[in-house]
C-alpha cells in the first residue's frame, strides 16, 4: 500500500452523507478519501484493504425496510465479492485485524451493530449482542444533542476531548438496547459507552426527553469496541466540522473547528502513527 493515508466511504442502497463523510476526513487530515459504492466492492473493483480507515455512513439503508440497517447487514455478512471466492464479511474482519479503524454514524452505527462489529466484547465482530430501534417519542427526531464524552475509554477516537461535544441527531431508530444486562454492564465496566447524551454542562448523563432524545439505555449514544478502533454513534460528526454549521454561529462566539472534525482528526493522526 502506499504511504498515503487512504479513507474509504461505502455508499449505496440508501446512504447519504458520503459527500460531508469524505470532506471530513480530508479536512482532518487524510491524504485521500474515496466515496465508493458498495457494488464497487461486491464486483471486487475496489479492496478495503487498500484503505486504513473506513467509514460507514448515515442514510436509510433499503428504506429502513426489516428495521434500520437490518437487510444490509444480512446482505454484507453473506454476500461474496466477486472473482475472489471469499465473503464481502472476511474483507472486512481482514481490515480490523489489521489494525485499521472503522467508524459508523447513525445509519452506519446501526448496520454495525446489527452486522455484530460492535460492542464485539469477547473480540467477536459478528456476533450482534446490542440494538438501535425506535425512538420512545415514536417519532423522527432532528436536533441538537450534548454528548458527554468517556475519558476512561480506550476509543482512539476521542482522545483530547474535555468533557463532550455537541452535535446534531436525525434518527427514528436511536434507542440503544443490550440484549442482557450482562452486557451492558460489560459496556460501562470496560468503558465502551463513548458518549452518553447529557445536561449542557456535560456533567451526568440524561434519560430526560429531548436531551436525551431517544431513550436509549443508561444513555447511550455511542460505543466503541475493546480495541478502541472501531467506534459507532447515533450523532452525526461529518455534519459540524466547521463553526458556521453550529445553529447559532451568528449570535455567539465559536472556535473555528465543529467539535465533530476531532473524531476525523485523531483517526488521520493514529493512521499516520500506526499504519503507515
Ligand atoms: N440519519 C440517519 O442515518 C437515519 C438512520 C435511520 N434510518 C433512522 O431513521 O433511524
Amino acid at each position: 500500500m502506499s504511504d498515503k493515508s487512504r479513507a474509504i466511504v461505502i455508499t449505496g442502497n440508501g446512504t447519504n452523507c458520503e459527500t460531508e463523510a469524505a470532506h471530513a476526513c480530508r479536512l482532518g487530515g487524510f491524504d485521500e478519501a474515496v466515496i465508493a459504492h458498495i457494488a464497487e466492492i461486491l464486483s471486487g473493483e475496489i479492496r478495503l484493504d487498500d484503505f486504513h480507515f473506513l467509514n460507514l455512513t448515515g442514510g436509510f439503508l433499503d428504506g429502513d425496510d426489516l428495521g434500520s440497517a437490518k437487510a444490509q447487514a444480512n446482505r454484507l455478512t453473506n454476500a461474496k465479492v466477486a472473482g475472489t471466492g471469499e465473503r464481502l464479511v472476511e474483507q472486512f474482519i481482514r481490515f480490523i485485524d489489521s489494525g485499521k479503524l472503522i467508524l459508523g454514524v447513525c445509519n452506519g452505527f446501526q448496520l454495525m451493530v446489527k452486522m455484530g462489529m460492535l460492542p464485539a466484547l469477547d473480540g467477536d465482530h459478528l456476533s450482534q449482542t446490542v440494538t438501535l430501534t425506535h425512538n420512545d417519542c415514536g417519532r423522527f427526531q432532528d436536533r441538537w444533542c450534548y454528548l458527554k464524552v468517556d475519558q476512561g475509554s480506550p476509543c482512539i477516537f476521542t482522545k483530547g476531548i474535555e468533557k463532550g461535544i455537541y452535535l446534531p441527531v436525525r434518527h427514528g431508530e436511536g434507542k440503544f438496547l443490550c440484549n442482557t444486562t450482562e452486557t451492558i454492564e460489560r459496556i460501562e465496566s470496560g468503558h465502551l459507552a463513548v458518549f452518553k447524551y447529557s445536561d449542557e454542562n456535560y456533567e451526568a448523563p440524561s434519560m430526560d426527553f429531548p436531551l436525551n432524545p431517544n431513550g436509549s439505555q443508561n444513555a447511550v449514544a455511542g460505543l466503541c469496541d475493546p480495541t478502541g478502533r472501531l467506534m459507532g454513534l447515533m450523532p452525526h460528526p461529518e455534519a459540524f466540522v466547521h463553526y458556521t454549521q453550529h445553529p447559532r454561529w451568528t449570535r455567539e462566539e465559536l472556535p473555528e473547528d465543529g467539535d465533530g472534525l476531532m473524531l476525523y482528526r485523531n483517526a488521520a493522526e493514529y493512521v499516520r502513527n500506526n499504519l503507515l
